[in-house]
This record gives C-alpha cells, structure tokens and sequence, in this order.
C-alpha cells in the first residue's frame, strides 16, 4: 500500500492531514494530542483505520478487502444510509457509503487550544440529482423555528427556493454592524429560504416563482401544522 502525501493542512495543533490514496482519491488522517490515530476516506466517508494511542488497530479490515470504488471496503466503519442492507428501494445499505464526500470547509477543524479538545473533521456528502431521484428528501420545503421561551413555532413553508440558509451575526460581529444593537443577536434569528447553492437560470420568456409562506402557531399544537418532515430549528 502506497499513500503520497498530497496536501498538509497541518496546524500543528490540529494534527490533521489530508492525503490521497492510490486511487486518487484523498483520506483524512487524524491524531489526538496523546497519540491516538484514525484515517478516513472520503470515498464513502469510511473510517478505515483507528489505533490508540499505544499503536494497536482496533477496527477489522478483510485482508481481502478491495480498496477501489464503487463498492465500500470490506472493514472498518462504512455508512449505512439511507437504507440499511435491502430493506428499501435502493442499493445494498445506501448510497452514502459509495459516494465521494467533500471536507465541510464551513466547520474547519477543531483546534487543540485546550487539553480536552479532540482531533476532528467534518464531512459533508451532497446528493447528486440522480441520487434525489431516487431518495427525494434533499432541502425540506418545511421549515419549523421552535420559540421555546414564547412556546410558540413558525412554521415557514417555501417552493422553488432548495436552500435554506440560517444566519445569527452573534457577539463580536454585532458591535460592527452599525445598523444593528450590541445585544440584538440575543433576540433575532434569520432564516432565509433561498437559491443560494445553484443559479436559476432563465431563457427569455421562461418564468419561475419563489414563494414563502410564514405561520405562527402555539409550540404544542406544532407537529399537528407540520404536513410533511421538515428542518427544525
Ligand atoms: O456485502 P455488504 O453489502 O457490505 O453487506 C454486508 C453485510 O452487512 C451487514 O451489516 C448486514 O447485516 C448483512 O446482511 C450484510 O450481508
């Protein structure tokens, strides 16, 4: 086995690096401060390997196991979603464990500023269209903003908008916004719908419509409102 180092997003507090493997595709390689070890491919978002920190392998490989996509290798700890084995419609267990997964660079790594930090990443796995085809329950047209002080929900309900984008400027950035108080963000949420990910582009004479629809209702009448699964925040 032959892994070349590819790019080392290494702060030395982090202790997290990627490489790629011999099929190009990268792994995420991360230590704990004491010493302990994981790796993680993003075909799949597999863990492959984890060793503690006295070096021993704690996760089963086949020594047969076969290391190339589409398929998930035969060890380790594959992602079963969002069907496990051949209870539903789709592939054995899912897709997920067969798609490549991206490094979600909105939640960089965590650092090790304090002893009981850990090493971490987060990945992040977007459907494909062809995948939503099958599995249609990529971005709920059901939004439901839970007021548990004023027990009361919103309920925003959006079409043609895929996106929904959740947006709170919080302490610091409060006192630079000069048309917003230095404590408003204690009170305030945004929630967006939107076409934020993908362009709409139209031809001449196309049309297209967004629409959002905002209700308020008591928090324990609020599944009762709910027609379908949506996002709960
Ligand atoms: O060969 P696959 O698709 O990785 O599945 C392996 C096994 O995975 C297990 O989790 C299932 O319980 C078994 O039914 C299945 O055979």
């Amino acid at each position: 086995m032959s892994m070349g180092h590819y790019t080392n997003l290494t702060d030395p507090r982090t202790e997290l690096e990627v490489v790629r493997d011999w099929n190009g595709i990268d792994q995420v390689v991360l230590r704990s401060p004491r010493g302990a070890y994981a790796r993680v491919s993003l075909h799949g978002g597999q863990v492959l390997s984890w060793r503690n920190d006295r070096g021993e392998e704690l996760l089963f490989t086949s020594s047969k196991a076969i290391f190339k996509p589409p398929k998930a290798m035969r060890g380790g700890i594959p992602i079963c979603f969002p069907q496990f084995g051949n209870s539903g419609t789709l592939e054995q267990h899912g897709f997920a464990r067969n798609r490549i997964w991206a490094l979600d660079e909105e939640h960089p790594p965590l650092n090790q500023n304090d002893n009981n930090s850990k090493a971490s990443v987060d990945l992040i796995l977007k459907p494909s269209e062809d995948d939503l085809k099958c599995w249609p329950h990529g971005s709920p047209n059901v939004i439901a903003v839970l007021d548990h002080e004023k027990k009361r929900t919103f309920v925003i309900r959006k079409e043609g908008l895929p996106d929904v984008v959740v947006w709170n400027p919080w302490e610091k950035k409060s006192k630079n916004i000069v048309d917003f108080g230095d404590e408003e963000y204690k009170q305030m949420l945004c929630v967006d719908a939107a076409a934020a990910e993908r362009q709409i582009t139209l031809k001449p004479g196309e049309e297209w419509t967004g629409k959002l629809e905002l209700s308020e209702v008591p928090s324990t009448n609020c599944s009762g409102h709910l027609d379908q699964p949506g996002i709960i925040i």
